[in-house]
């Protein structure tokens, strides 16, 4: 059994307890109820409203090979079995954002860095993601305001790993992560894509502060990339405005390529991956309308075995039509080579 958090994707309601050998780590529902965390012996348990309906809905399930101890820091919720960390935050709808952004920000660097853990990848879920807030700043260029200060302050605006920012139909800002105590992972950069830090001043304020990829070796020699949620975008520009498939096939291209053994050779690491070792995958849409269409093309591009859930929401950019994200795990053989 892995010892690293594993996820599953299920549908909303169902038993979300773990799996014989595994322990609860946290657990976040997609659903139509507004978002709120709760927190129980057991884990965190996220909602996120981005769900039209429950059957729309359906839970990520993280689990580890260890029991966990779970508490409460400031607005953090978190739980750890003592190698891994799951963490979440949740800032009710407010007129602007970067102040609340900014104080739970810190805590979350306060905690993991009080605990020896550091995070490796982080998810965002935004209400009102595209729409300008009470100073008339779009909401995004908001948040982004509000990571960027805490991280100048701590000296890790580029040294973020992946990320995921994507709209929420209600509810504020919720945010969870993954954080590990021991160990290095590798944030990767993708050579077609300026890196987020660098992106110009057009998109807001302060640049966001992402990794394209992390890359995380296991104590058992296995390997997990975790891909940030990725968009029709080369170097910094936004491509294919209005057309969702050719959107959809390029953010699945940069996905293949991150991820791809000459990206992860350039990072000087082994045995790349492809598509084709895509799990957990996300995708978001902006318009319902065109979920078909992009339903198509990934059940084209992605293994049957990958699980895909699609989800209708605002991505951070205006022009951009779909977004998706997902998980390379790479197991070891039995002999210890990479299956
Ligand atoms: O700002 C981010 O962290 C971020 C935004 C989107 O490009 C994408 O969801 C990944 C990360
Ligand atoms: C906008 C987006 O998805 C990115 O910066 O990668």
């Amino acid at each position: 059994m892995v010892n690293a958090p594993t996820v599953a994707l299920q549908s909303i309601g169902a038993d979300t307890s773990a799996p014989i050998g595994r322990h609860l780590l946290g657990v976040v529902n997609f659903t139509d109820k507004s978002s709120e965390i709760t927190i129980d012996k057991a884990c965190p348990r996220v909602s996120v409203n981005l769900a039209e309906t429950v059957g729309d809905g359906f839970a990520e399930v993280w689990t580890t090979a260890r029991p966990v101890t779970t508490g409460q820091f400031g607005t953090i919720s978190w739980a750890s079995d003592g190698e891994f960390f799951f963490g979440a935050f949740h800032i009710p709808e407010l007129p602007q954002y970067a102040e609340a952004t900014e104080a739970s920000y810190t805590e979350v660097l306060e905690l993991t860095e009080s605990l020896g853990y550091r995070p490796f990848r982080i998810w965002h879920y935004i209400s009102g993601l595209n729409e300008p807030n009470a100073a008339g700043l779009e909401t995004y260029r908001d948040f982004c305001l509000g990571r960027a200060r805490v991280l100048e302050r701590s000296g890790i605006t580029h040294d973020m790993p992946a990320a995921t920012v994507i709209g929420a139909h209600g509810g504020g800002i919720v945010c969870y992560l993954l954080a590990r105590r021991r160990g290095a992972h590798v944030n990767l950069e993708n050579p077609r894509q300026v890196p987020a830090y660098h992106y110009p001043a057009r998109y807001g304020p302060k640049s966001p502060n992402f990794a394209r990829a992390t890359h995380l070796t296991a104590a058992d020699g296995s390997t997990f990339l975790y891909v940030s949620g990725t968009a029709s975008i080369l170097g910094h520009r936004s491509m294919h405005p209005g057309d969702v498939a050719a959107q959809t096939r390029l953010a699945l291209d940069n996905v293949g390529y991150v991820i791809g053994p000459g990206n992860l050779f350039a990072h000087d690491l082994n045995a790349g991956q492809g598509l084709a070792d895509l799990t957990a995958v996300k995708v978001y849409v902006r318009h319902r309308a065109d979920l078909p269409v992009v339903r198509e093309i990934c059940r084209a591009t992605l293994p049957e075995s990958a699980d895909v859930v699609y989800l209708n929401a605002d991505i951070c950019r205006s022009d951009l039509l779909v977004e998706l994200e997902g998980i390379a795990p790479q197991q070891l053989a039995t002999s210890g080579s990479p299956q």
